[in-house]
Formats: structure tokens, sequence, C-alpha cells
């Protein structure tokens, strides 16, 4: 049986919605789509019962947080951390060519998909990293960083605040409980340097269900001590091998099991 939500590839019908976000780029962001839709399931980098909803719950859901990063010149960077599929960052990219985005991935296995995908769609505004967030605290910095789906947000601000340049802001996309995880955890971000921390809707107008952002932002900069003496010691690493059964090993690429770099 056809599946009417379907497209003539096997991609998601393009949506009304899809027009006002994508605008001039909504032909990148249809191959984007269809992309997703053929390797990015094929590849297990998107289940595949979210083939119909590719558009409302993961490419457009993502695109319209465009709207909390205002207009200031070309080549302004967003850091994107734990991409996986290039979500948010490569919708990011396709929404607003005038950023620089850089994706962050520790998995070689995405990173491969995620710079086939780029050159797929002809972006000139990406940049792919294979490596954790950590290991490019003094390589990257960035007034934004992006992501969804990748820890709770404690431990996301111990990730990523160190990428933020002074003043920036993280932008993690969250559901509906974003606002009772920060309840929990202010006290905690504070400690880490957040100097405002506030949940935003964006979209609601637009799309089936708006997106639900906690924005972090830090003041002229952080405390690096306080992230590296959260940094698991090689004591401890060594008590945590100990602590493996023998024989044992981690599995995974040796971009992501790599400490990251002490700064
Ligand atoms: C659940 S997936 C979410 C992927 C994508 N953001 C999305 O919403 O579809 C979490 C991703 O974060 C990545 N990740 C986990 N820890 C990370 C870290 N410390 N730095 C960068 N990426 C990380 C994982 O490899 C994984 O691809």
């Amino acid at each position: 049986m056809v599946d009417e939500s379907l497209g003539p590839v096997g991609a998601p019908a393009t949506p009304p919605a899809a027009r006002a976000v994508f605008g001039d780029r909504l032909e990148l962001a249809e191959q984007f789509v269809a992309i997703l839709s053929h390797t990015g399931i094929s590849h297990g980098l998107i289940g595949p019962r979210e083939a119909p909803r590719l558009w409302d719950r993961h490419v457009l859901n993502c695109a319209i947080v465009h709207e909390a990063i205002p207009r200031a010149g070309e080549g302004q960077r967003v850091i994107d951390v734990g991409s996986g599929a290039g979500l948010p960052g490569l919708a990011l990219a396709i929404a607003r060519p005038d950023l620089e985005l850089h994706l962050v991935e520790p998995l070689a296995r995405r990173t491969g998909w995620l710079s086939g995908a780029v050159a797929q769609l002809g972006l000139a505004n990406v940049v792919v990293h294979t490596s954790r967030a950590e290991g490019l605290w003094d390589r990257v910095r960035a007034p934004w960083v992006t992501a969804r789906a990748v820890s709770r947000i404690v431990q996301l601000a111990e990730w990523t605040l160190p990428l933020l340049e002074a003043h920036g802001s993280l932008l993690a996309l969250k559901g509906s409980r974003a606002t009772l995880e920060l309840a929990d955890s202010r006290t905690a971000l504070e400690r880490l340097g957040v100097v405002d921390a506030e949940v935003e809707e964006f979209g609601a107008r637009l799309l089936p269900e708006a997106t639900i952002v906690l924005r972090l932002t830090i003041g002229e900069e952080v405390d690096r001590r306080r992230f590296r003496s959260r940094q698991p010691s090689s004591a401890g690493s060594a008590r945590r091998r100990a602590d493996r059964p023998r024989g044992s090993r981690r599995t995974g690429t040796g971009a992501s099991d790599r400490r990251p770099r002490q700064p």
C-alpha cells in the first residue's frame, strides 16, 4: 500500500510551513529531507518510524530555532554539539547561509555521513568535526552553541559552556519538561558561570508543535577551573579501567573514547 504522506522519493510531502521557514532555500531543505529519508535511515541515524514526520518533528522543529540568532553579518559562528544526523546543525545551515555552522560529533560513522550530506547539498558554510565537545575547548569558540537530545542540561553545560565566547548562549532544544529541568538545575548552572537562563518557544504559530529552547547565557567568561576539576583524573580512569571485567574493552571510535584535552 502506498503511504499517502510520502512524496515520490519516499520523503514526506513538503508542508506549507516549510516555505515560510526556508524561503528561497526550500529546495535545499527538501533535498536534506530526501537524504534523511534514504541514507539517514539506512545508516541508522534516524529511526525508520520517523520517516513520515521528518519535516515537522525534525527539520522544521530544528530550523525554526534560527529565530533565536539575530542576523549579525556573514560568518557568525554556531557550534552544534552532538549533531547526529545534522539536527539542528544542518537545518540551521540551510535556513541561514549567513551562519557558519560547526557540527561536532564524536562518532566517525556519523561524521562520515554528515560530510557526505554537506557535499551532496553543496553547503559552503559547514565544518564537520569528529570530536567530543570537550576536545574542542581550545580550538573553536562561538557566540552560539546549539544541541538537541544530547544530555541533561547540567552535563550539557559542562561540555559546552567553555566553547562560548563572552556573553554567548547555549540553545538547548528541549521537550515540555524544560521548565522543570531548569528549576532543578539552576544552582548548579549558576556555579558553572551561567548568568541568565530562560525557557523560550519558537514556531508556536507556524508549526504543529512549538520548539522549546532552554537558553543559557554566560558572562564575560566561564571559570575553566570549575570545568577542569570535572574531568576524570588519571587515577579515576585507572580505577574505572580496573573495574571493567578482564578482556572487556570500550566500543566506539578512538575519537569518542579519547579523553578531552586539558586546557
Ligand atoms: C541522541 S543523539 C542526538 C542527535 C541529534 N542532535 C538529534 O537531535 O537527532 C546524541 C548525540 O550526541 C553525541 N554526543 C554525546 N556526547 C557528546 C559530547 N560530549 N560531545 C559531542 N557529541 C556528543 C552522540 O554521539 C549522539 O550522536
